[in-house]
């Protein structure tokens, strides 16, 4: 009898500039705990003691729509479900359920699945790759939709200490992607796209301090999401106080994410929380495996 357990991790995407293109993995996870059954039985994170009616959980159906993709029917399995990835906050939640989901079918009906394909379905689900790659890759990735394919790179790991600052509030996507203009000038495309490549160059080459400054220049949206986020100014500036390298907004947000030099990163979490009484302010590591099952 199969049993198994899959772990995805959060991801941070845009890192400013990098819109719908750049995603790094955090040390956040959803996990599901697998094991074929006689009958259906899901326990979902938010309600671990009450079986909650599979057909209608966001992950069975990724997972029954996988399956059905390749003309295979998913058997019955117990679920687990753990997070500690809050929903509708910035940290990629909806793409680390996608990736569980074509996992979980992926297990159950010994597709073999690649994870170029993994990716390509992953994306076409969630509509961009720049939470589903770092999901499933790990690290920071920058990756790319063209008209038929997906190309991505991995960087190297990165030498800073990542803050996040989550309020208890939501930001559907949806929502912060409609606020987004359908087009911009040339002089803002190049000024944007310019102002991105200086943000990957600096990350590779080490200069932190730069991508910092620039991380902090986006054009593509944070000038028209920036009232979406609570407390967007405040965390800005403040952090710049306790030697942050530049605060962006975490995905489409509500939460913000700094990157600090190695080892500062702590005393950042301690000084911004006692700012930010109601947020959780988390020290987290990059993740650098992304999708894994054990
Ligand atoms: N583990 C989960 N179980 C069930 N539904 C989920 C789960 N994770 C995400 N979702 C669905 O995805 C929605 C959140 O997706 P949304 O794209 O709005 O935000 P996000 O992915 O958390 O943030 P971002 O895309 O900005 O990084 C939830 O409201 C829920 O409908
Ligand atoms: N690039 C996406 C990330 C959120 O899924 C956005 O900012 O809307």
């Amino acid at each position: 009898m199969k049993s198994f357990k899959i772990s995805v991790p959060a991801s941070s995407a845009n890192i400013g500039p990098g819109f719908d293109s750049m995603g790094l993995a955090v040390n956040l996870y959803l996990t599901l705990e697998v094991t074929e059954s006689e009958e259906w039985e899901f326990y979902s994170h938010s309600s671990p003691s009450n079986r909650t009616n599979y057909k209608e959980h966001f992950i069975y159906k990724i997972a029954k729509q996988t399956a059905e993709r390749h003309h295979k029917q998913l058997t019955p399995c117990k679920v687990v479900e753990t997070s500690d990835i809050p929903l509708a906050r910035g940290l990629g939640s909806s793409a680390s359920a996608i990736i569980a989901g074509i996992e979980l079918a992926n297990q159950v009906c010994d597709l073999s699945l690649t994870s170029e394909a993994k990716l390509r379905y992953g994306t076409e689900i969630e509509g961009h790759p720049d939470n589903i790659a770092p999901a499933l890759y790990g690290g920071l990735v920058i990756s790319i939709v063209t008209e038929d394919e997906i190309d991505w790179i991995q960087m190297p790991t990165l030498d800073v200490d990542v803050i996040l600052y989550i309020p208890n509030v939501e930001l559907k996507t949806d929502e912060a992607r409609n606020v987004l203009p359908d087009s911009y000038s040339r002089n803002d495309a190049t000024s944007a796209s310019g102002i991105s490549n200086i943000v990957v160059a600096s990350l590779l080459s080490g200069n932190y301090k730069l991508a910092g400054k620039m991380m902090e220049r986006d054009i593509f949206h944070e000038p028209y999401r920036a009232n979406l986020i609570p407390n967007f100014n405040k965390i800005r500036n403040e952090s710049k106080k306790y030697g942050v390298y530049g605060t962006v907004i975490s995905g489409a947000g509500p939460t913000m994410l700094s990157f600090a030099p190695k080892g500062s990163g702590q005393s950042v979490v301690e000084q911004m929380q006692d700012l930010l009484g109601n947020y959780q302010v988390k020290l987290l590591e990059m993740d650098v495996q992304g999708l894994t099952v054990k």
